[in-house]
This record gives structure tokens, C-alpha cells and sequence, in this order.
């Protein structure tokens, strides 16, 4: 252990896939690659590609006052093409408190299923406890599917939003922390008294997240959607967020009932992005879920105001929400990213809803019969690291290998122990990364860091 902190610079060296730019034909794939972290504060000081001499004088050519034993060296060269670092996924839309209920819907949609299932769920983490058991899991199962950094929603309940708050440092996951806003339309056993309350639990969250004085957490204003929060609400959230510049994460236009409904609530507005819009929730900090049923008036305003879009595509098939038109998002210039919206998602993998973008990408396209709708793999693997990096206002700190970010990885190693896949000797790097989007898990993730430091317990036998 001394010896680990005595360390000033980790080397990690091996063969290194990115898509740094959306506009990428090809994933940038660097060989014998050497990447140098500062222990000091996890970021990337130097890269050096194609690399084949001593990893130790490379260093010090970098700061010549390091000694061999300040160097730690993680070296992966052994496993050639079948093994290489990514960059750690961004769960760009997640409900930590739901994870219990994954897979759990039954034939309900939006509106009925938040009542018979998540609601009951979500009012049961007033007790720490349960919290404690659902919380714990929930994050040591993102990392082991390399999940470096998450957007979490907890629940309304503040003791339990900081213990989410503090699991997240423990285990070493990057994170928004979200605790939900919802003072109207919601059932009694599960609603905040008064936008006074939900207002003041949450500068508590804020406050609580500040003095843990580190930069891997931030709190999140989140106003659960806009008919669980009158407008005295929203419009207070849209201030605390522009005071403390803080990100803020709701859902949008995610179901036709819950549009409709809206529009009954909110009379005085043009439609459902106004909500948000007029209540000054629509800031270049903003991560909106789902936008599918979006029209140009509303998809213009998101681009005006610089929001994100996670788009959710495995919740969306689930809970028969529709299809959301991703190419038509990316082409208005609109970032977008990946989420796997536990519960209504039932995968906690980024991999996964990545696959699940791709297959929905092509049913879009033949319902309207236009080849361009269709994603590729190149494009779904952007969307879920560096896609998902825009979407939460941190493309200059992850989402890459680049000089001055992060080091947020994950380790893949295709030939892992029960590796789902198998490999052929004639296959080519860009053939095994297809093979390993479609046929990747968690038992391929070796090993997680983020800022350089290694995250969760994927060396435990079980979770
Ligand atoms: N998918 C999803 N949509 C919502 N809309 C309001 N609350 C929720 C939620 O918990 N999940
Ligand atoms: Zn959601």
C-alpha cells in the first residue's frame, strides 16, 4: 500500500481505441501505446504511441527527477489485439434507487408503471438501510460493466441521497448526484410537503456534496418531470441551479399520455420544452432523457440553449415509449449520449443500451424507409463515452485519452475467463472490436479506473 502512494506517475502501456470525434469513419486505435498518469491528481500528463523502448527512461524524459520506484507500470502489451484500454462508460440517465425493480414491468407504460412499480420502490429508501443494500450494489454492478461515471436520481429522501453520495467516493465512480424534486401529482405516501421543502432538502444535498470537497461528485438539480413539480418549484430549481452553476437532469417528452398531460397541466405554455424553457431549466448543464416525440419548435430551443439528450433506447423498447430519432437529434448539432435509465432500462450496461441504439437506429430506419437513420457501431460507441462526456458538460475531463484529461478506463480483455466471444487467428482489430460490441459483458472488463486510481471490487468473487 505505501509503496502504491509513494508512486508519482502510473504508465499504462498497451493498445488504446477511442472515438475522440463523432465524425469518425473509424475508432482511433493506438498500439504499444503508452499513456503516463499523474498519481497526484489522475490525469493524463503524456502520450506516447508505438512505443518499444525502456518505460522507465520514456518517464524520465518527462520529469527527469522520478526515480524507478516512483514509477508504477500497468502493462498490457502481452495480450496484443485481443486486449486494450477504452474509455469508461457514461450512464448518462440512471435511477440508482430503482435497481431492485430491473427487468420488473410487466405490460404497463410510463404513467401506470411509475404508480405500480417505482413509486412503492422508490418511498421505501426513506429507510438507510435499504438504501445501504441498493445503492452498494447498484454501483459496484456499473463498474464491473465499466461505468466510469453515472448521472444518478435517488429519491426525494435526503439522509440517503448522501450515504449514495459518499458510496461513490468509497467504491470510486465518478457521479452527478441527483436527489428527486416532486411536490404535486405524486402519491401521498411518496411526495415532498411543499416546494419550500424540496428546495431546502436539496440546498442540503448541495451544500453536503460541497464540503466532501471532491471533484469526482457533483450534486444534480433534479426535477423529477415537470407534472410531478408545480411551476413555484421549477422555477426555484432553474435559480438554484443558476446560482451554484450547477447541472440539472429531468425527463422530457418521453410518452404521448405524459405529453398530453402536460399540456393540460401547463396551459400557458407552447408545449413541453416551454416548461422547462420558461423555468430556466434549460442551460448548456441541462441532461434532458428521451426526447422522442419532439418537435422541430422544441428540438430548435434545445439546440438554442445548448442542452444534452440522453437518449435511453433499451427503457424506450421496454416500456413501449416509441423511438427516438437520434440521427435527426445529431444531425441539429444536439449532443447526445447514452442511458441506461434503470428500471424502465432493465440492463445496467452501457454496451448493452449501446447495441440497443443500434438495433433501434435501424428499425427507425426501415419504418422510414431512409438508410441514413441508421447508426453505426463506430457512432454507438461515441455516443456512450465521449457523446456521454458532452451531454454532462465534461467533454474537457473524460470521454478520451487526450493530454490534460482524466484517466477513466476500462480494461478489455477479449480472451477474459468465460469471454463470451470467440476469436478466429485471421480476425483484424476493427473485426474483434465489432465482435466484442454485439458479444461484450462484464466478464471482459478487467479492471476500472478512474482518475488513474483503480475503482470498485471486480477482484472479489462476487458483488
Ligand atoms: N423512465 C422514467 N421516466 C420517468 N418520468 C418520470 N419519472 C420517471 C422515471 O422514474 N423513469
Ligand atoms: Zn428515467
Amino acid at each position: 500500500m505505501i509503496t502504491q502512494f509513494s508512486h508519482k506517475l502510473t504508465l499504462f502501456y498497451g493498445t488504446f481505441i477511442d472515438i475522440p470525434n463523432l465524425n469518425s469513419q473509424n475508432c482511433r486505435i493506438r498500439s504499444y501505446c503508452v499513456v503516463g498518469v499523474s498519481r497526484h491528481n489522475g490525469t493524463i500528463v503524456f502520450i506516447e504511441e508505438n512505443f518499444h523502448g525502456d518505460l522507465v527512461k520514456l518517464a524520465q524524459s518527462w520529469d527527469p527527477i522520478l526515480t524507478a520506484n516512483e514509477i508504477n507500470i500497468i502493462n498490457h502489451t502481452e495480450l496484443g489485439q485481443d486486449g486494450f484500454f477504452f474509455p469508461g462508460f457514461i450512464d448518462t440517465h440512471i435511477h440508482a434507487s430503482q435497481y431492485p425493480n430491473s427487468g420488473l414491468f410487466g405490460k404497463t407504460t410510463l404513467l401506470d408503471w411509475l404508480n405500480e412499480y417505482t413509486f412503492p420502490l422508490e418511498s421505501k429508501l426513506f429507510d438507510l438501510n435499504i438504501a445501504n443494500q441498493i445503492y452498494n450494489k447498484i454501483i459496484k454492478r456499473t463498474l464491473s460493466y465499466g461505468t466510469t461515471t453515472a448521472a444518478y436520481y435517488t429519491t426525494i429522501h435526503l439522509e440517503s441521497s448522501k450515504l449514495m453520495a459518499r458510496l461513490c467516493l468509497k467504491y470510486n465512480q465518478r457521479a452527478y448526484i441527483g436527489k428527486i424534486c416532486m411536490n404535486q401529482n405524486s402519491p401521498s405516501y411518496y411526495i415532498e410537503s411543499s416546494a419550500r421543502e424540496s428546495i431546502d432538502t436539496t440546498t442540503q444535498l448541495i451544500d453536503y456534496i460541497k464540503e466532501l470537497n471532491d471533484s469526482r461528485i457533483s450534486p444534480v438539480i433534479t426535477p423529477r418531470f415537470a407534472p410531478s413539480c408545480d411551476e413555484t418549484l421549477l422555477s426555484q430549481l432553474g435559480q438554484l441551479a443558476k446560482q451554484n452553476n450547477l447541472p440539472i437532469q429531468t425527463h422530457l417528452s418521453e410518452n404521448v399520455n405524459e405529453i398530453e398531460w402536460v399540456e393540460q397541466l401547463f396551459p400557458k405554455n407552447s408545449n413541453y420544452t416551454d416548461v422547462y424553457d420558461k423555468n430556466g431549466l434549460l442551460t448548456q448543464k441541462t441532461i434532458l432523457a428521451h426526447c422522442i416525440h419532439l418537435n422541430e419548435d422544441e428540438l430548435n430551443v434545445i439546440r438554442n440553449q445548448k442542452s444534452g439528450i440522453s437518449h435511453c433506447p433499451i427503457s424506450n423498447s421496454c416500456l413501449g415509449s416509441g423511438e427516438c430519432p437520434t440521427r435527426k437529434i445529431l444531425n441539429k448539432g444536439i449532443d447526445i449520449g447514452l442511458g441506461t435509465d434503470i428500471s424502465a432500462g432493465y440492463s445496467p450496461s452501457i454496451l448493452e443500451v449501446a447495441r440497443h441504439a443500434h438495433m433501434v437506429s435501424r428499425h427507425l430506419s426501415k419504418h422510414e424507409n431512409n438508410d441514413s437513420l441508421k447508426l453505426s457501431i463506430v457512432e454507438c460507441l461515441y455516443l456512450a463515452t465521449m457523446g456521454g462526456a458532452h451531454v454532462m458538460g465534461l467533454q474537457d475531463t473524460i470521454g478520451s485519452f487526450d493530454v490534460n484529461k482524466q484517466f477513466d478506463s476500462q480494461f478489455i480483455d477479449l480472451t477474459a475467463r468465460n469471454s463470451p466471444i470467440d476469436l478466429f487467428p485471421w480476425e483484424k482489430q476493427t473485426e474483434k472490436l465489432e465482435k466484442w460490441f454485439f458479444n461484450g459483458d462484464d466478464r471482459n472488463v478487467i479492471t476500472v479506473w478512474v482518475g488513474g486510481v483503480e475503482s470498485g471490487l471486480k477482484s472479489k468473487p462476487h458483488l
